[in-house]
């Protein structure tokens, strides 16, 4: 009986050291939230480094020493490190925003080398995020860069975000552009928003003092099929270069609450013909599912879900065709290219891509455009009409490929002729099963 009365003593004793514990640690981590407040809001001084660092913007009338120690105290994250995320952090870094976050999954490839410029051949396989650190650290040494190696989605985007001050998107895909836009309404936060493509760019500042947001404007999304990536469409690294640089500069002028933040305009940038056009956006919608006043969405929800793609999947997007419509590449190989056996394939990708590489076998190239507005197509009918063989599809990573199979296939049946089949992932997957030393990119 003594015993376990003394058992029963020692187990309150126990809970109550848990409990004491715990409040410890939160009473610690509040004095840590507590000295980082207030390290942030005393800096009232900037040390000689930082004068001779800085002097060149800090005797502009727009920045001056007050200004400066507005960046110094600023917190801002870069969401994607890779051709905006880039430029932007260089640019933050340079002008001496106090702390900058750097947020990516991904790791330097050699293909993002020819925009992604603070990428160099000696970080492709690290991480971007520790690639971007060590070079901005090498630039600015009063700085401080915090990493986030992660993939950002609903389940952290709330607790990331809300280190930060101020947002920069610098993804490349709709479902975290929704995400960030509705992290950014939920915490008040403004959104600096560019894309870029081929030789165009487009840059807005979202959710910033009354202005629309992201939903706003878009209040659905497009179909998945009708975004094209910078791996599929392509980019000049100087266009990223161009838009990056210009989010830096409006992340500059939120934080020293400067005038001409592009808030309700969208600036697009034709870099072909050197030209700059400044549109007037629709302003903040009332009946906006998220920002307005009686919101419908008030917590993230899943936005890979509701874009119907995948944010990080960047080989299997699109998955429209029965199993039966499609063959592995190396069934292909087998089957097709080592017999010899005749068959027709067709290469969908644009004629730039034709040229870079091609699979055995003699493919004809009919670009997916020229499939789909049917210019090219009657000429392939009526040659498989006179001397019928089996028709196969490819393009890079077997989206297009796909599109391509589900247009064909009614043309092919009305003139009984065998559907054509789709070369499952593409060139990519004949890389990585078939040939390796085929290229990639
Ligand atoms: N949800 C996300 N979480 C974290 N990083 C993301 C997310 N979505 C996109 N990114 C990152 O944003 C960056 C966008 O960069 P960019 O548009 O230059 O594309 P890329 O993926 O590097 O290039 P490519 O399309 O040529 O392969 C990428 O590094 C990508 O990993």
């Amino acid at each position: 009986m003594g015993e376990s009365n003394g058992d029963m003593e020692i187990e309150v004793l126990e809970n109550d050291i848990r409990t004491l514990r715990k409040l410890l640690r939160e009473k610690v981590q509040q004095l840590k939230t507590l000295k980082k407040h207030f390290q942030k809001n005393c800096v009232t001084k900037l040390n000689n480094d930082e004068i001779a660092r800085y002097s060149r913007q800090i005797i502009l009338s727009e920045i001056g020493v007050q200004g400066q120690l507005k960046l110094k105290k600023a917190s801002v994250l870069v969401v994607g490190a890779g051709g905006l995320g880039c430029p932007s952090a260089l640019y933050l870094a340079g002008a001496g925003i106090g702390r900058i976050g750097v947020l990516d999954y991904d790791e330097v490839e050699l293909t993002n080398l020819h925009r992604q410029l603070l990428h160099t051949e000696a970080t492709v396989g690290l991480t971007k995020v520790d690639s971007v650190q060590a070079q901005l650290e090498q630039l600015n040494s009063q700085i401080e860069i915090q990493t986030h190696h992660t993939q950002l989605t609903s389940d952290n985007a709330i607790a990331i975000l809300e280190q930060y001050d101020v947002i920069v998107d610098a993804t490349d895909n709709v479902a975290t552009r929704y995400l960030l836009n509705d992290a950014c309404v939920m915490l008040g936060k403004p959104l600096v928003s560019g894309s870029a493509l081929q030789l165009e760019g487009q840059l807005t500042v979202y959710n910033y003092r009354g202005g629309p947001c992201y939903r706003c404007l878009f209040p659905t999304p497009p179909p998945p099929e009708s975004v094209t990536n910078c791996g599929d469409g392509g980019v000049l690294g100087a266009i990223t270069g161009v838009i990056g640089a210009l989010q830096a500069l409006e992340t500059i002028k939120i934080v020293l609450s400067n005038e001409g933040v592009l808030s309700g305009r969208l600036l697009l940038f034709d870099g072909q013909q050197s030209a700059f056009r400044n549109l007037k956006l629709r302003p903040k919608k009332p009946t906006c599912a998220v920002c307005s006043d009686t919101p419908t969405v008030t917590k993230l929800v899943d936005y890979e879900q509701f874009c119907r793609m995948k944010a990080t999947d960047k080989d299997t997007a699109l998955s429209l065709l029965a199993p039966s419509e499609r063959i592995s590449v190396r069934e292909y190989h087998d089957q097709w290219v080592a017999t010899g056996q005749p068959h027709l394939l067709i290469d969908v990708r644009g004629a730039n891509q034709f040229e870079m590489c091609q699979l055995p076998g003699a493919p004809v190239n009919i670009p997916i455009e020229d499939i789909l507005s049917g210019k090219r197509t009657d000429e392939i009918l009526s040659q498989l009409e006179r001397s019928p063989v089996p028709v196969y599809v490819v393009c890079r990573r077997g989206n297009d490929s796909q599109l391509a199979v589900r247009h064909l296939e009614p043309l092919f049946r009305s003139r009984n002729l065998a559907p054509p089949r789709d070369l499952s992932g593409g060139l990519h997957a004949w890389t990585k099963t078939v040939d390796p030393n085929f290229p990639i990119y």
